[in-house]
């Protein structure tokens, strides 16, 4: 374990296995649809690229970069594009496909977004979940793992750029992040 770590909360195998079966309910409930995938950067990269590899229908993806957090540990509460989709999605079945809903912020701004945009449908997929988090009421249609009220790294999921490169996800001791 990485010693910045308190503990780990999913191994590798846990968070896979879960992956696995997001992407063949996914393939069961899209088919015949055409979805697009769009990956959240950078949080949402590691989620995104084992994920597709277990749809096995028609789909395509496309990517978005959005900031809210920067260098720390609480959300700045305005969610930045920096990055915006490559085509437009009109008439399109979107899937978001997020790391984590925590304030719930990022993704009620970019459903928000996509519905303006005349997307058909907006389904939200997140692999982690943090109901105490939330400042905004937005649910994820598909979660893969609910997690507690603590600062969480791994898998893509950083704390001022770090750890993204962990293949688990475990819980960031306080004073990590309480130093910066
Ligand atoms: O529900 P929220 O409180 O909005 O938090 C969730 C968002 O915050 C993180 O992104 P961040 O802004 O840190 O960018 P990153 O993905 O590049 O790390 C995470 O990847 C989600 O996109
Ligand atoms: O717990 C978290 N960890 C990393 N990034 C995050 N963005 C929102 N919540 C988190
Ligand atoms: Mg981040």
């Amino acid at each position: 374990m990485h010693p910045d770590l308190e503990r780990v909360l999913f191994t590798e195998e846990q968070i896979l296995a879960r992956v696995r079966e997001l992407g063949a309910q996914l393939s069961r409930d899209f088919a015949g649809r055409n979805p697009l995938f769009v990956c959240i950067l950078k949080g949402a990269v590691l989620f995104m690229a084992d994920l597709v590899k277990r749809i096995d229908i028609p789909m395509e993806m496309d990517f978005m970069a959005t900031s809210s957090y920067g260098e720390s540990s609480k959300s700045s509460g305005v969610v930045r594009i920096l990055k915006d989709l490559d085509r437009g999605v009109e008439g399109r079945d979107v899937i978001l496909v997020e790391d984590i809903v925590d304030s719930g912020l990022t993704l009620a701004h970019l459903r928000d977004l996509l519905y303006h945009r005349r997307a058909q449908s907006v389904t939200i997929v997140a692999l982690f979940d943090k109901p105490e988090g939330r400042a905004v009421d937005i649910q994820p249609d598909y979660v893969g793992f609910q997690v507690p009220n603590e600062f969480i790294v791994g898998y893509g999921l950083d704390f001022a750029e770090r750890y993204r490169n962990l293949p688990y996800v475990g819980v960031l001791k306080r004073e990590v992040y309480a130093r910066s």
